[in-house]
């Protein structure tokens, strides 16, 4: 169990603060603190506040993926799908969503717009080398095993 601390930017004391809905749900949806009701158009995108800043251990990262409801009923996605919540960042988190339907969207304050899943990211180090070990795939890649 990590434990990830949630602090609430001024005035969103009343946004709901990210909850799973169900018991072993993977994300923690997020709810919108926008002011007041946005209007995403057909083809626009949109960065939605959360009002929330997050520290979580340097061993993890946080996603911000899409609802599929939201991207089945009214074409409502992340653009930039999964976003990256760096563990070192105490910025803002934002949601930037693009409207793919054909109607206009309406964001309310306090609606549920995304879910962000935590991950533990291994810790890596890059090594520059002449050559790569061998493996039977080689290059291939793209369809190269096939279609079927
Ligand atoms: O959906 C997102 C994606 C990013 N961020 C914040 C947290 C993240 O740690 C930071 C940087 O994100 P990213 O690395 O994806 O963007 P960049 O364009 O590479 O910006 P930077 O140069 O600041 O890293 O922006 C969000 O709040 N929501
Ligand atoms: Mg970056």
């Amino acid at each position: 169990m990590f434990n990830v601390q949630l602090k609430r930017l001024p005035g969103n004391e009343d946004v709901q603060l990210p909850q799973k809905m169900s018991l072993s749900a993977s994300g923690f949806d997020l709810y919108a603190a926008v002011t007041s009701p946005v209007e995403i158009g057909p083809g626009q995108r949109i960065l939605i506040p959360t009002g929330l800043t997050l520290a979580m251990p340097p061993e993890l990262e946080a996603q911000i993926r899409p609802r599929s409801g939201l991207a089945l009923k009214h074409g409502i996605t992340c653009l930039n799908s999964p976003g990256t919540i760096d563990a070192d960042y105490r910025g803002e988190v934002k949601v930037l969503l693009i409207n793919h339907g054909s109607e206009t969207f309406i964001i309310q304050r306090n609606e549920r717009i995304a879910q962000m899943v935590f991950q533990i990211v291994p810790s890596v180090q890059l090594i520059e080398v002449d050559m790569l070990t061998d493996t039977e795939r080689g290059t291939g890649g793209f369809g190269h095993t096939g279609t079927q």
